[in-house]
């Protein structure tokens, strides 16, 4: 097994290290191989993601992401030039963040009550594909586009993804979420896809809330959840409400996945490079080491995947008080209960 991992800026390479020591106590026939790549090789030398190193990373068998982002290079840069196209080139059309409140982590939610949902977002369309433009830049009648692309062959996979992983769920629940009464166009796409995938679901149960309804419900009945499924742009805004109510963003792990295994999945935190804690040792690895049993997961590794998850579940139950984290001391212990 061959894992490339890009730690690239920020808190990446921080909390990249901690996922790599746990994964090398429970897997340490994966061989892994460091890419450089984000804000310190572009300003260096001016490359974001050389196609040969495109090549090479389809070589392996999954990469681990930490985050990329700096904020002394332009915004769009790096996320566009170097994230987003890793995902567009990988076809990682499923972009899955599960989000659970573990015991003993504390919800800002004053009675979170259980909390245990299965978010996939689309992962290579929607506003984030650059379709668009500026017209009269810079002048008083400047227009701005960026419109969301949406085909039948990317929403349909995407949604029939997530009624796979509805009905292995003991809920079996689905709820799609857009802006059908507005974005008639692709919402209208994504709601005859959802219905049409549903009849071969019969034990799925379906529901559909517009974004806006269902940003109030993550916040005051986020339990109502099981599977979502919904666009690049919107999943990307509820991923982060979910990963809010359950605890933080340092605890949300995600999986860039090609769901047809021609291209290999990226697992990464939910989180970004987050400058303002870079470089101190107190960013929270919980999500990257969870980003970790998603890939361990992911490449069939099951039994490898459950000894992550339960090391971290064990430890969240055991963090008292919640509060800053030390990003060593936090995966010297996942690593210990892992292996142990
Ligand atoms: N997948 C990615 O690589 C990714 C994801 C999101 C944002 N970004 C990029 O990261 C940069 C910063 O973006 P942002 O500030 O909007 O989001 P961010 O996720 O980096 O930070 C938001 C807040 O969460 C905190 N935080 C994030 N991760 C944490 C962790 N592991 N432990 C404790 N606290 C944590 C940060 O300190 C900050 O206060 C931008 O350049 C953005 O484009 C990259
Ligand atoms: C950095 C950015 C391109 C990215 C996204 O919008 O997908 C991030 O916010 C995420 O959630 O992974
Ligand atoms: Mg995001």
């Amino acid at each position: 097994m061959r894992l490339a991992v890009i730690p690239g800026d920020g808190i990446g390479p921080e909390v990249v290290a901690e996922g790599l020591k746990v994964l090398r106590e429970i897997a340490p026939d994966i061989e892994s191989t460091p890419y450089d790549l984000g804000a310190m090789r572009w300003q260096r030398t001016g490359e974001l993601l050389p196609d040969t190193v495109v090549e090479e990373l389809r070589q392996h068998d999954a990469i681990l992401l930490g985050a990329i982002g700096d904020p002394s290079v332009p915004p769009g840069i790096l996320e566009r030039g170097l994230l987003l196209r890793l995902r567009f080139e990988l076809d990682h059309h499923v972009n899955l963040r599960p989000a659970k409140l573990y015991d003993g982590v504390t919800s800002p939610l004053a009675d979170p009550g259980p909390i245990d949902m299965l978010c996939v977002r689309e992962g290579t369309e929607g506003p984030y594909v650059g379709n668009g433009g500026v017209l009269r830049k810079d002048t008083p009648h400047e227009v701005a586009t960026e419109v969301s692309l949406n085909t039948a062959f990317g929403v349909e996979r995407v949604v029939r993804y997530a009624f796979e992983r509805a009905v292995a769920r003991p809920r079996k629940h689905l709820t799609l979420i857009h802006k059908t009464n507005v974005l008639t166009h692709a919402g209208g796409l994504w709601s005859r896809t959802v219905e049409e995938v549903a009849a071969e679901f019969p034990e799925v149960t379906v529901a559909y809330q517009h974004v806006d309804a269902a940003s109030m419900f993550f916040i005051t009945d986020p339990g109502r959840y099981d599977v979502i499924v919904t666009d690049n742009l919107f999943g990307d805004i509820v991923t982060d409400i979910a990963a809010a109510v359950t605890g933080g963003i340092g605890l949300a792990a995600s999986g860039n996945l090609d769901a047809s295994g021609t291209n290999p999945s990226m697992f990464e935190p939910v989180h970004g490079s987050a400058p303002d804690i870079a470089g101190q040792g107190i960013a929270d690895p919980t999500a990257t080491v969870l980003s970790v049993g998603l890939l361990l997961e992911h490449l069939g590794r099951t039994d490898q995947a459950k000894k992550v998850n339960a090391a971290v579940a064990f430890d969240l139950s055991t963090r008292s008080p919640q509060g800053p984290v030390r990003t060593a001391e936090v995966g010297d212990r996942l690593a210990a209960l892992a292996g142990g």
